[in-house]
C-alpha cells in the first residue's frame, strides 16, 4: 500500500511559499533549508493543517484491483487525515491533561484497539523515559519532555505518512537514538517528512533524500548523501 505525495507548483503566500514542486514517496525525506526558508509551513501544508493558495497536492496510494491490476488511487482528505502522524514544531498537546491521559487520547483518537491502547502506551512512555512522569500534567514538563510526548503521539499508530517538524529539537543523544531508530523502522513502509535545520541529524544514505527548501522554492531534491552538494549553501 505504497502512499505518494505529489507538490505541483504549490503557492501559500502567507508562510512565503512561492513554488514548491517534489513528490515523496515510502522512505525518510529531511526538508532542510535556512529559517524562514519556509519548512514548517511546507510542512504544515502537506499535513493538510493550512491549504495552498496556488497548485496542488495529490496524495495517492497503490491499490490492487481484481481485474484492472495495479493503480494508483486518489486519497481523498479525510483518508490523508486518517493516516498523517504530525509533529508540529513547538508542540503543546493538551496542557491540562496527563502524560497517560493525552497519550490514551491520542491513541483511541489515532484507531489503536481498545486491547492495545494500556500496553501500546506502556511500552512508549517506557522506552522514552516517561514512565516516572505519566502521573504530570503535559504544561509541567521541560521542552524536551514535551518534544518526547509529541513524537509519540505522531508515532504511536504506525501512520502511513509521518510529518515532524524539527523532531529532535532538545532530546539528548540517548533519546535521539530511540526515536530515530523508531522512525527508521517506520520508513521501511511509510513517507517520512522531516524538517531539521542540524545537518549532523540527517542520515546520509542513498535511500533517504534531501530536499533543500530556499525563500520558499525546492531548489534541490536528491539522494540523503548528496548532502555535501546543497551544505556550503546551506551554511553560508
Ligand atoms: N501565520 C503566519 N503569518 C505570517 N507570516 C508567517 C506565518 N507563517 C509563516 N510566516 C512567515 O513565512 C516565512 C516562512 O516561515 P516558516 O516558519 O515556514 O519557515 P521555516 O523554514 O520553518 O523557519 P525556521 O527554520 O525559523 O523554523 C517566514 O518569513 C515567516 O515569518
Amino acid at each position: 500500500m505504497s502512499v505518494r505525495i505529489v507538490l505541483n507548483n504549490v503557492e501559500y503566500l502567507k508562510g512565503n511559499i512561492s513554488d514548491a514542486t517534489c513528490t515523496f514517496t515510502t522512505g525518510i525525506t529531511y526538508v532542510i533549508g535556512k529559517n524562514g526558508a519556509g519548512k514548517s509551513s511546507l510542512l504544515k501544508l502537506i499535513a493538510t493543517a493550512i491549504s495552498p493558495d496556488q497548485g496542488e497536492i495529490e496524495y495517492t496510494r497503490l491499490v490492487k484491483d481484481e481485474r484492472t491490476g495495479l493503480y494508483r488511487k486518489q486519497l481523498s482528505v479525510e483518508e490523508v487525515r486518517s493516516m498523517i502522524g504530525f509533529m508540529p514544531q513547538h508542540f503543546t498537546g493538551h496542557s491540562d491533561m496527563t502524560i497517560e491521559r493525552y497519550l490514551t487520547y491520542m491513541a483511541f483518537h489515532k484507531g489503536i484497539p481498545r486491547s492495545l491502547v494500556k500496553s501500546t502506551i506502556e511500552k512508549w512512555v517506557k522506552e522514552s523515559g516517561l514512565y516516572e512522569l505519566r502521573a504530570r500534567k503535559l504544561r509541567t514538563l521541560s521542552g524536551g519532555q514535551l518534544q518526547k510526548i509529541g513524537l509519540i503521539q505522531a508515532l504511536i499508530n504506525q501512520p502511513r505518512i509521518c510529518i515532524l517538524d524539527e523532531p529532535f529539537e532538545g532530546l539528548d543523544n540517548q533519546e535521539k537514538l530511540f526515536f530515530k531508530s523508531a522512525i527508521n523502522r517506520l520508513a521501511f513502509h511509510s513517507v517520512i517528512i522531516m524538517s531539521t535545520h542540524l545537518l549532523e541529524e540527517m542520515e546520509q544514505s542513498a535511500t533517504n533524500s534531501l530536499l533543500y527548501l530556499e525563500d520558499g522554492t525546492t531548489r534541490f531534491y536528491g539522494g540523503a548523501d548528496e548532502a555535501g552538494k546543497v551544505v556550503g549553501r546551506f551554511e553560508e
